[in-house]
Parts: C-alpha cells; structure tokens; sequence
C-alpha cells in the first residue's frame, strides 16, 4: 500500500482529484486557492489557471473555505447554495505536524436534485429491501429447503438432484417412504424451489382431521353455513393455498368421500366452500406424501384409483435411514448441533463406538427416532460426549454380538467360553456341578474347558 503511494503518487493525485465528477479545492491557510480540479472549474465556468492564487471567496459563492482554516472543525454534508441552488459539501482542514496548513473541500452532489435523486435511488433500495425481508418475516409456511436435508449417501444426493429438476414446473409429486424419513422437509424444499415459493405452503395433515370436519377445513365454509360457524366464514386449505402449493401429508389416510371432493377440485381447479353458492377458481400445486402401499389400498378400495394418478405424476421414494446408513454419522452431528442449541447445554460430540452402535441399529422410526435418540443422550451424559451408556438400552450393542467384524464362529465361541466362565464361578469350582445346570455331560464341560483355557 505505502509503495503504491510513494512510486505513484502523482498518478494517484490524478487519478483521484481528476477523474469522475467530483468537485474539489484546496485552500492554504487562510483561504487562497491552491488547486481546483477540471470538475469543480467546469461546474463554476471558470478557467484554473484565472482561479489558482485567488482567495476562495472571490472564486466560490458562500464559500466557508477559509473559516474552516480558522475554526479547524470539518463540515460534513453542509448545504451550500451557490450558482441559484443549493450544493453539498464537504470540508475539511488540513494538518501537517500538528498545525492547519489549509483545508480540502469537495461537492458531494452539485444541487439538492442531484441530491434528491440519489435519496430517492437509496430510498427504493430500502423500499425494496424492506420489502424482501418482510416477505422473509413473513412464513409462507415452508421453513425448509434441500440444504437443511443433511446426507451423504449417494441415494439421497441422487434424490436431490431429481427434486431440483422437477420442482420448478408445476407437476404434482408423490413422496413416498416410512415415517420420518424426511417426506416433509422434501415438500417444502420442492416448494422453495418452485416458481411459487413466495407464495403461501399450506399442510393439510390427513390422518389428524375429524372426518366430519375435512370438507370446511379443506374447502372453508360460508357465513351461516351450519350453527356454530364462525361472522363472515373461513376459509379452506385449498384457497389458503391458492397460487401456493398444498401439502396432502398422509395422503393414504384419508376417508374416501374427502377423496372424491379432491379429485373433483384438482380437475376442474375450482372449489366449494361449505354453503356457498358458486365454486371458487384456485390455483395450486399438489404435493402429496405416504407411508402406506397406496396400490394395495386401491386393491381393497381404500383408495381411489384415478386420485392416484392425478396425484402420482412424479414419484419420489424416500430411503429409510437402514439402507443408507453412510448419513448416519453427519445428520447425527447436525442433529446434535441442533438438539443441543434447542436445550442449551454444551455436547459437542460422540464416542467412536456410538457411531459404531448408531449404524448397527435398525431405525424403524427413521430420523425422527434418531433425533430422539439424541435428545436423550444430550440430557443423561455428564460430559461433553454422549457415550454408549447415554444410549437407550436397545440401541446399545449387545454384548454377546461382538463387533460387526467378528465371525460366526468367534462370536459362538466367545459366548461359549463366557457362559462356561460363569457357571463354573457360580457352582463355586464345582465342574459336575457347572455341568449340570449348562446341560451338558461332565466329559463334554472338561473339553470345553482345556479347549479355551479356563
Ligand atoms: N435428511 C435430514 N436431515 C436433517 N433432518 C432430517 C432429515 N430427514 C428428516 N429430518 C428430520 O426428521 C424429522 C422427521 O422428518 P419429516 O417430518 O420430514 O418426516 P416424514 O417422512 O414427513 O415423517 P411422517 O411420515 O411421520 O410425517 C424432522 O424433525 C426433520 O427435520
């Protein structure tokens, strides 16, 4: 930086004082001109070579030039009015070893227009600032998007790929897969990619509303459509979501009249709210989730076949936590962070072998357990690592299965020897004794014991 100065200092100068469409004078001491930029002579019509030598307040109307040597005090943003309006500017006095030797001063903007205008550019970017980061505060409903689905596990990089490509448009989705897999936080990342994202998310849970109340809450309800409804009605799922998308979850549980009147709107993209008189247009976009084998619920007429496939555009199946169970140690960490963050106490990791246990379980809860899991461990551990002991007893290795590297026969063996150990210890030395209570001949007991050495 201080090379750049020294070697350039003159291009700088130039640079600087010449270049764009700053006004700018230096003033000595008490007030004569010493230099004056192209700029500032153009703005002033004057000639530099008439201005240099001449005292300030000949050259500039109001000047305060040559107060500012006096008083020492810079003035920033000061309206000036000169040439029939008002400027602004800067001034500043100049120090060299502790004393005023004159005093710079540059015009930020040459008229309060010029002024204005750059106020009001700055003010639409607020506007407009403003306006994006309400629409932040704002929930649209959807909280999640593909970053905060944790893998590494080619399935799911895979997976991810295929929503980002099908998300845009406006195809209905279908996600499958066990419960707490993930189908939801997949939904809304479908949403956020899609051109719809600022537009409003609604989940309808099928499985959780009262049959009888599934027509109003998806399709709201009219003043004075039944006793008890509420002044000026309210409005259903579907209009709530119109121009957004609407998240059918458990989509295999719903009653089958319910899937009749869905159908109905998702064809004719009009709905009926309870005691109205003319259907309503609404625009959304179907995402639709399950656990259960829709196709054998349409076997058993659980399910309506044509639903189906008005729902089963693109299909996405989302793997269970035991078949890619490379995601174990990274969403166990980031659900770690987030666990920890949400009760506040300071866990920051696991054991070697509690990754090692984590894998070997089955997860039939899938993430949703695993998160549980955690939880539990980050209340019980009294350190900063969650160990085997902090797992619940079900997850925790069984000590007679070993190690997932051990053989069949090792694992026998090791189990042999340990049960032959104990009862031996428990008849106190008695072999007849331990014999006996293992089932086996006396002859059979003495083998077993040369055999491993007890
Ligand atoms: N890949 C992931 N990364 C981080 N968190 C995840 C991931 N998958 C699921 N979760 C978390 O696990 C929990 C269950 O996920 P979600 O509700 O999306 O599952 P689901 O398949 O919709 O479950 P259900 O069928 O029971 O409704 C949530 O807390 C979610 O944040």
């Amino acid at each position: 930086m201080r090379e750049i100065i020294e070697n350039h200092r003159h291009d700088l100068f130039d640079t600087f004082f010449e270049s764009g469409n700053f006004c700018i004078v230096i003033v000595d001491q008490v007030g004569f001109i010493s230099y004056m930029n192209e700029s500032y002579c153009r703005f002033l019509n004057v000639e530099k070579s008439n201005v240099i030598g001449k005292h300030v307040s000949d050259v500039i109307e109001n000047s305060r030039m040559h107060i500012v040597t006096q008083t020492g005090e810079e003035e920033i943003a000061d309206l000036q009015y000169i040439r029939g309006s008002y400027m602004i500017a800067n001034r500043v006095p100049l120090r060299s070893e502790g004393k005023i030797v004159g005093a710079l001063g540059m015009v930020l903007f040459r008229d309060t227009e010029e002024w204005l205008k750059m106020n009001s550019h700055i003010r639409d970017l607020l506007l407009e600032l403003k306006a994006y980061r309400s629409q932040l505060d704002q929930p649209n409903g959807a909280t999640y998007s593909l970053h905060h689905i944790i893998s590494r596990s080619p399935e799911l990089e895979r997976l991810k790929n295929k929503v980002k490509k099908i998300a845009p448009g406006d195809v209905s989705v279908l996600l499958r897969g066990e419960s707490g897999t993930g189908k939801e936080l997949f939904a809304h990342s479908i949403h956020h990619l899609s051109e719809r994202s600022t537009k409003p998310f609604v989940k309808v849970n099928c499985a959780a509303i009262p049959e009888h109340l599934l027509e109003s809450e998806l399709f709201g309800y009219q003043e004075g459509a039944f006793t008890g409804a509420k002044k000026g009605g309210k409005p259903g799922k579907f209009q709530l979501a119109d121009g957004g998308t609407l998240f059918l979850d458990e989509i295999g549980d719903m009653p089958l009249n319910a899937q009749v009147k869905i159908l109905r709107v998702l064809q004719e993209g009009e709905v009926e709210a309870v005691g109205a008189t003319k259907p309503q247009k609404v625009d959304v976009r179907i995402i639709a989730s399950t656990h259960q084998p829709l196709e054998e619920l349409i076997q058993t007429q659980h399910f309506r076949e044509d639903l189906f496939y008005r729902i089963n555009v693109v299909q996405f199946r989302i793997p269970s936590l035991r078949e890619r169970k490379e995601d174990i140690p990274l969403l166990s960490k980031s659900l770690l962070h987030k666990v920890t963050e949400r009760i506040g106490k300071r866990v920051t990791d696991f054991d070697k072998d509690v990754y090692e246990s984590l894998k070997l379980y089955h997860w039939p809860g899938n993430i949703r357990e695993l998160e549980n899991v955690i939880e539990s461990a980050v209340h019980l551990t009294s350190t900063e690592f969650i160990s085997i002991e902090d797992l619940p007893d079900h997850i925790q290795p069984n000590p007679y299965l070993g190690g997932a590297d051990e053989s069949l026969k090792e694992i026998i063996e090791r189990t042999e020897k340990q049960a032959i150990e104990r009862a031996i210890k428990k008849a106190d030395g008695d072999k007849t004794k331990a014999a006996a209570q293992l089932g086996i001949g006396k002859t059979s007991l003495y083998d077993k014991v040369k055999k491993y050495g007890l």
